[in-house]
């Protein structure tokens, strides 16, 4: 089983998802640079958090257009996972990826916090070492958090269980007050929130490892995507 975090000009969040996937959870993985061509080898890719490209026109909008992302979408294709955080998902929703947008937050102010989640689906395999209704505890730090969809599109997304993530107060006027979405086949996953910075005793909350070790329980072969 193979990690691998793609690296964009101004990515911030990469060696902190490296450090919890590598040291935390001993498990193989590397950094990707975002003008890789080739994805073969590897199981789950990240898009990491940060300011791919000086968050230029948009958050995500260059990264978009880069030649990792032709393979991430390949990737994505064969059903593998994907899993986009803060900037990631951004990058995913500019990608058409996952549906909606994440516009600026709705007081138009950069929020650095912890904010509860409640886990919506716990049937995927990005979520399912939590309970359904539990309440986490994430950090988030974004500018452009607030997710906006089309009332057709939201609908369709939690008829077919693609809200994974809630926020039990919205910190950044998202609609239906969403911190995470995964595609209609269940192998893409973005959200605002970061995981990674919640996954050791030493930061004081380890909220966000089963996150990770859900995904490695998948790619053991112990749990199955959208089972
Ligand atoms: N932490 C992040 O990934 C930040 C994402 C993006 N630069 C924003 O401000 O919204």
């Amino acid at each position: 089983m193979k990690f691998g975090i793609i690296v964009f000009p101004g990515s911030n969040c990469d060696i902190d998802c490296y450090h919890v996937l590598k040291d935390v959870l001993g498990k193989d993985v590397e950094y990707i640079w975002h003008d890789t061509e080739e994805l073969e080898d590897f199981d789950c890719i990240i898009l990491p958090g940060g300011f791919s490209y000086g968050d230029y026109l948009r958050c995500g909008a260059v990264a978009q257009f880069s030649k990792a992302m032709e393979q991430v979408r390949l990737h994505a294709e064969k059903g593998k996972l994907v899993l986009g955080i803060c900037n990631g998902f951004q990058i995913l929703t500019e990608a058409g990826l996952l549906s909606g947008a994440l516009v600026r937050n709705k007081n138009l102010k950069f929020i650095c916090d912890t904010v509860a989640l409640k886990v919506e689906n716990n049937n995927t395999s990005f979520t399912s070492r939590y309970n359904v209704g539990e309440v986490i505890d994430i950090p988030i730090a974004h500018g452009e958090g607030n997710y906006v969809v089309d009332e057709d599109t939201l609908k369709k997304m939690k008829e077919n269980g693609q809200v994974l993530f809630t926020y039990e107060e919205n910190p950044n006027g998202s609609t239906f007050n969403i911190a995470g979405v995964c595609n209609a086949r269940k192998n893409v996953l973005g959200m605002m929130p970061h995981p990674e910075r919640a996954g050791e005793a030493l930061l004081g909350n380890t909220d966000g490892i089963k996150l990770f070790q859900s995904i490695i329980d998948y790619l053991e072969g112990g749990a199955k995507n959208d089972k």
